[in-house]
């Protein structure tokens, strides 16, 4: 996947060195963390995984997992722990944040299905507004599910994915030589009308499981397929359930542009000209 330039282009500049200053300052914190934890267990296991205090087992946090794969045996360099960590979050934020954007975005323009998600919604969570969704409660959601899925569908976050042939391959009698990039346009292959009847209209209910079982794999791919996909798909599905159930329990949204208004460009990400605006009222 590919990244703005400007992020990281500045390899001999302070960002590097604010990077670096953060990994030694989080390094010390995760040895002393650790050894604490060592001293209040009174164990004498270092190997990595170990951390259980009263036992209960903790996860280490991606960058501690990190930290403790590069402690002694120096599998990966700061500058490798650099890269790791600019790359989960350059391909989790703005991936996220678009797919957010767009899934309020086309809730505001159908209020019928808005209705339907508050009803889902209303009915998991009951009447406390404030209190956050269980993980259990999350996965109710199917309706909402249904509705990110097909924002990712109209609206992938990433439109266009590309890969270099490693193998020459035959297409209905044609040849595609080895070393070939190939471009696949998700923003096209998502509005196959085989697949998805009336492909302009936002119809969440085309990925309710007795309407997509027949459905080709990989004919809707926003986190792409194979050995490269993405390696945050359900992460990034969760945050989105979890952020726009929150918005909506307590916001009812319209959107100011149509669809048919909105000029799109792909930057990486998919854009609008002029951004996604919105009104929100609070819901009574
Ligand atoms: C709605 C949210 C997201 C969408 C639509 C999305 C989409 C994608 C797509 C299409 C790719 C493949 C790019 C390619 O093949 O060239 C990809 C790769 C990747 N994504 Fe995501 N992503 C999302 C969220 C996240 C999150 C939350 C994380 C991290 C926490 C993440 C981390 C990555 C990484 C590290 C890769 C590269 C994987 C590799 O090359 O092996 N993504 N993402």
């Amino acid at each position: 996947m590919g990244y703005p330039i400007h992020a990281l282009e500045k390899s001999d500049s302070e960002y590097v060195k604010a990077h670096e200053n953060m990994i030694q300052k989080r390094r010390e914190m995760y040895r002393q963390r650790k050894q604490s934890m060592l001293s209040e267990t009174g164990s004498t296991d270092n190997a990595p995984h170990s951390e259980e205090a009263h036992g209960q087992r903790k996860q280490l946090a991606f960058l501690d997992l990190l930290l403790e794969l590069s402690e002694d045996g120096q599998l990966l360099s700061d500058a490798d722990i650099r890269e790791e960590v600019d790359t989960f979050i350059l391909g989790g934020h703005d991936t996220t944040a678009t797919a957010l954007a767009w899934m309020l975005y086309l809730l505001g323009t159908d209020q019928t299905v808005q209705e339907r998600v508050f009803l889902e919604i209303d009915g998991i969570m009951g009447g406390d507004r404030e209190r956050h969704p269980t993980m259990a409660e999350l996965s109710e959601m199917r309706y909402l599910e249904c509705c990110i899925k097909e924002s990712l569908r109209l609206f992938p976050s990433i439109p266009i994915l590309s890969r270099t042939l490693t193998t020459g391959v035959d297409i209905e009698g044609h040849h595609i030589p080895s070393g070939t990039n190939a471009v696949i346009m998700l923003y096209q292959l998502h509005r196959d009308p085989q697949y998805f009847p009336n492909p302009e209209k936002f119809y969440p209910d085309r990925f309710l499981p007795e309407n997509s079982t027949n459905r080709h794999p990989y004919s809707y791919i926003p986190f792409s397929a194979g050995p490269r996909n993405c390696i945050g798909q359900k992460f990034g599905a969760l945050e989105e359930k979890a952020v726009i159930s929150a918005v909506v329990r307590n916001y009812r949204i319209e959107s100011v542009h149509r669809r048919e208004d909105l000029i799109l460009y792909g930057d990486l990400v998919m854009r609008t000209k002029g951004g996604l605006k919105i009104r929100i009222q609070r819901r009574m």
